[in-house]
């Protein structure tokens, strides 16, 4: 027969008393009377124990405030006691019973105790008891008091009435009761005492505890996957910052100053302004602005901090240096305006690339990229001539992705000469720029874009990582 623990105790107890009733049993096994009910209900099932008898009982109990007055003393039996049968001014009394002092006016009054002249209290006994305190005693001593009694105590709140019921049962069975071990531990089976134990079989079906882990939040690891891919395929990773001058974000990227994507409500604005670099670089690309464009290109311009609108303002700071550095990638966040929606937020994540190298074609541009999206598990791309202030020949990358069909995922193109030279790269440079969030969205089965950013602890649990 399966016993729980708390049932064997209950055996045990009865095996000394053999007839004990609910309160009994509670006080005897220490287990609460609200787990007695159903342990005897389930010993009376299997047969152990029988039920004798079973009555609804009234159980009395002393209140917080109860306990206190018994300790204390009503209020109006302290009143008639300091009053001691003289009559006395209302503020001396109220002194001397603090909060007391309206409870205790009360009763007295309503009992008729004294009565209220001026600003006199006049006693009419010099001592008093009220029946009420004698009900307490009673209580306190496990006798129920008179029901007129009981109930004023009731309503002064001072006593507690519950209605329990009180089983009496009996023990019927004989069951060999051994403690109840939970664990089996080393030293029981090196000592060969585990065979004094009854153990509990193995509940398989149990469920097992939550332990929340910590995780990478699924969206960060898509990013550190992308990196890694770049890092295989032998790029370095170079970072740059969100508060970018416009020099590195437009000007040296031949993005005219009148171009719309630099109008007040095409990049978010940032006060101040930013240190230029070297006057020579400054000065070529004022130089290739003014011949092309046709326009007097203002160094203020070029000083004005925005949040960077594009990663490719970290590939044009790395341009900054030369030829020091020839394969390069930076992934972070960028910022436009825009109202925000299920595909488009303000801020957006994207990975540029930059390759320089002697002999780079269009071609070779084209299979890096090719190269990266196998990579990143797209195997079918379309090319399509773009246009790019800053690359000649342009071009727009399509991927496609079963669920969604084709769709635009980057761009990219040789840099101009008026890019590369004034920064003294004479060498051919590739460069592009991959949108990553629409790329996490449908490697990660996310329909709604603000979800890659989500702070919701129960969401972001149960997102399976890829
Ligand atoms: N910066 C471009 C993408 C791009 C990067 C590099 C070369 C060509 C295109 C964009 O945000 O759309």
């Amino acid at each position: 027969m399966m016993l729980s623990e708390n049932e064997l105790k209950i055996i045990q107890f009865l095996k000394e008393r053999k007839k004990a009733t609910t309160d009994e049993i509670s006080e005897g096994t220490n287990l609460p009377l609200s787990s007695i009910f159903s342990n005897i209900a389930n010993l009376e099932a299997k047969g152990v124990i029988k039920q004798i008898s079973s009555e609804v009982k009234k159980r009395v109990k002393l209140t917080e405030e109860g306990e206190r007055r018994l300790r204390e003393g009503l209020p109006e039996d302290k009143l008639i006691s300091i009053l001691g049968g003289r009559e006395t001014k209302v503020h001396e009394i109220k002194e001397r019973l603090g909060k007391d002092f309206e409870i205790g006016l009360g009763w007295a009054k309503r009992k008729g105790l004294i009565s209220i002249e001026g600003d006199l209290i006049r006693p009419k006994v010099e001592r008093f008891t009220s029946p009420e305190y004698v009900g307490l005693v009673e209580i306190s001593q496990g006798k129920i008091p008179n029901e007129s009694i009981l109930d004023t105590l009731v309503k002064r709140k001072l006593v507690e009435v519950k209605e329990e019921r009180v089983i009496r049962v009996e023990l019927v069975k004989d069951v060999e009761v051994k403690p109840v071990e939970l664990y089996l531990t080393h030293e029981m089976l090196s000592t060969g005492t585990w065979r004094n134990y009854e153990f509990k079989p193995y509940n398989v079906d149990a469920q097992p505890p939550f332990f929340p882990l910590g995780k990478t939040h699924y969206f960060r690891d898509f990013i550190e996957k992308v990196k890694d891919l770049m890092i295989t395929l032998g790029f370095t990773e170079v970072v740059g910052g969100y508060v970018e001058m416009e020099f590195f974000n437009f000007d040296m990227l031949f993005q005219a100053q009148d171009h719309p994507a630099r109008e007040i409500h095409d990049s978010f604005v940032v006060e101040g302004q930013g240190k230029l670099p070297s006057q020579d670089l400054v000065r070529k690309v004022k130089e290739a602005h003014e011949r092309w464009w046709r326009y007097l290109w203002n160094e203020d311009n070029a000083k004005r901090l925005v949040l960077r609108s594009q990663t490719t303002a970290v590939t044009a700071r790395v341009l900054s240096e030369g030829e020091r550095r020839r394969k390069v990638f930076t992934i972070g966040k960028v910022f436009r305006p825009d109202a925000i929606d299920a595909t488009h937020l303000i801020e957006f994540h994207q990975m540029d690339g930059l390759v320089i190298e002697e002999g780079f074609t269009f071609k070779d541009l084209l299979s890096t990229l090719r190269d990266i999206f196998q990579g990143l598990g797209i195997k079918k791309l379309k090319f399509k001539p773009g246009y790019f202030p800053f690359t000649e020949p342009s071009v727009e990358i399509y991927g496609y992705i079963e669920s969604l069909g084709w769709k635009e995922m980057a761009g990219a193109g040789l840099l101009r000469k008026e890019v590369t030279e004034p920064a003294g790269v004479y060498l051919p440079a590739g460069a592009w720029g991959i949108g990553i969030d629409r790329l996490a969205m449908s490697f990660l089965g996310v329909q709604d874009i603000r979800d890659l950013y989500s702070w919701d602890i129960e969401y972001l649990r149960n997102k399976r990582v890829i």
